[in-house]
């Protein structure tokens, strides 16, 4: 008997075919197991052993199936009579990942419709409706035109962010914030000094609080600098909680929940002496290997925040772990694979590493409490909490100045509140960074 698609092409032949399956896995894996992107790439990719340009493909067509994934979900559906096929394997997956080369990548459409087919193909479930899938995505391309002058950011924003933004900021800013999303990141630069001076070289701008943003999109490893430790990768609003502590050299830091160490970094490169903790063994390397790079250094302590003893500091940085939200521009499949009960879950961690994080902190001492999140849960709300069962711990107002005059990005009682939309600059794709919550807090 002769093996099932024994009459297919072998398997590696086609162009992009290995790039494509890789991207769909990377999809599934995502949706179904709420894992990110990044890691879920990295473990992946490894194991696929795909040259770099088909990894880097494969990336960047699962990034854009994560930015445009309602759209992408919306525009294949309405062209399913019948709904999405059930026990149909692969075939979401492989038709998300299809759509978004065939609307979003440049690709000749037959070449974008022909891996989806070669791929329904290759499993038993998915290839009863391979000739399905060819006509929609056929529809997809001819109808192409139409479907992208419809774009409507907030179809990509799942409905429950949606509504939080909306109660939280009103819906003009719900709004501006998911037409941020839709565009792809710049690259932002921490510098270790001369703003001006590698902005000139790096083909970049200074922002007002200091970070450079580059135009291009080169591969950072490859630019001048990365190599001799002059700057590291960090989104502007990232780079303001750590500032916002005002270290001073020779001043004990405490950076909990530091891995990968951006914010490590900052402090070190302030003169002060830093003790980073982190309960994760593999960030911390990449913690230390970053130290390495730049020439810096911290004391590194494998731990659980929430127990980690010492002497009090001079100054705490607690970036408390959060749904991450505030970055899903940069991650867009944030959006898809965080649910309203991790905000809640996380939440309450938070709660226990900020009591922690107070215990920390000197009388006299400072502490800085941030999440990358746009959910006022993991914000505003958790400070709220934080000073009526802690009252010996009071705001300390941050002022515009120390965050390049930006007073848009502060809250009447002196909280820091970055969101996607804010920092207009000379195009879409250079304006704005991520949602970031900071407050700055005293100990009396
Ligand atoms: C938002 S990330 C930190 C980013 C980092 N501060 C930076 O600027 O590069 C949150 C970190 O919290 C760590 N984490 C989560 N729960 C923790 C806990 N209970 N104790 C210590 N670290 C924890 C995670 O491993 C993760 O590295």
């Amino acid at each position: 008997m002769a093996a099932p698609h024994e009459n297919r092409a072998p398997a590696d032949d086609a162009p992009g075919l290995a790039a494509r399956r890789l991207a769909t896995t990377l999809i599934d894996e995502v949706l179904r197991a709420g894992t990110a992107l990044d890691e879920t790439f990295e473990r992946m990719a490894q194991a696929a052993g795909l040259e770099p340009a088909d990894a880097g493909l494969a990336r960047a067509i699962a990034t854009v199936a994560f930015r445009r994934l309602g759209t992408i979900r919306q525009v294949v559906g309405a062209r399913l009579e019948r709904g999405s096929p059930r026990k149909s394997g692969p075939f979401e997956p492989i038709m998300v990942a299809a759509a978004a080369q065939l609307l979003f990548l440049d690709v000749p459409d037959h070449a974008a419709v022909d891996l989806a087919i070669r791929q329904l193909h290759e499993d038993a479930r998915s290839s009863r409706y391979a000739s399905l899938g060819n006509a929609v995505l056929r529809r997809l391309a001819r109808e192409r035109e139409a479907i992208l002058a419809e774009l409507d950011p907030l179809t990509d924003t799942p409905d429950w962010l949606r509504e939080s933004w909306t109660q939280t900021y009103g819906p003009d800013i719900a709004k501006a914030i998911a037409a941020a999303h839709a565009e792809e990141p710049p690259l932002d630069l921490t510098v270790k000094s001369d703003p001006a001076g590698w902005a000139a070289r790096l083909d970049g701008i200074v922002l007002p609080t200091g970070s450079v943003r580059l135009r291009g999109r080169e591969t950072v490893t490859g630019l001048p600098g990365f190599t001799e430790g002059e700057w590291w990768v960090q989104d502007a609003a990232a780079a303001l909680p750590a500032r916002l502590l005002n270290v001073q050299p020779g001043e004990r830091i405490a950076d909990l929940c530091a891995a990968p160490g951006g914010k490590t970094v900052q402090l070190a490169q302030s003169g002060a002496e830093v003790v980073a903790v982190d309960r994760s063994g593999p960030r911390l390397r990449r913690l230390k290997a970053n130290l390495d790079r730049l020439g810096l250094s911290a004391e590194v302590v494998t731990a659980d925040v929430a127990t980690f003893e010492a002497e009090p500091f001079d100054g705490v940085l607690l970036d408390a772990p959060c749904s991450a939200t505030g970055t899903i521009r940069r991650h867009p499949d944030v959006a898809w694979a965080k649910q309203p009960e991790d905000v809640a879950k996380l939440a309450a961690l938070q709660a226990r590493l900020l009591d922690q994080a107070a215990r920390l902190t000197k009388p006299g001492g400072r502490l800085i409490y941030c999440t990358c999140s746009l959910e006022r849960t993991e914000g505003e709300a958790q400070i709220e909490t934080f000073l009526a069962r802690n009252d010996g711990f009071a705001r300390d107002p941050i002022k515009p100045e120390e965050i390049g005059g930006q007073a848009e990005a502060l809250t009447a009682l002196g909280e820091l509140r970055t969101l996607p939309h804010q920092l207009a600059g000379e195009t879409p794709r250079l304006s704005g960074w991520a949602g970031f919550y900071a407050c700055r807090l005293i100990r009396s």
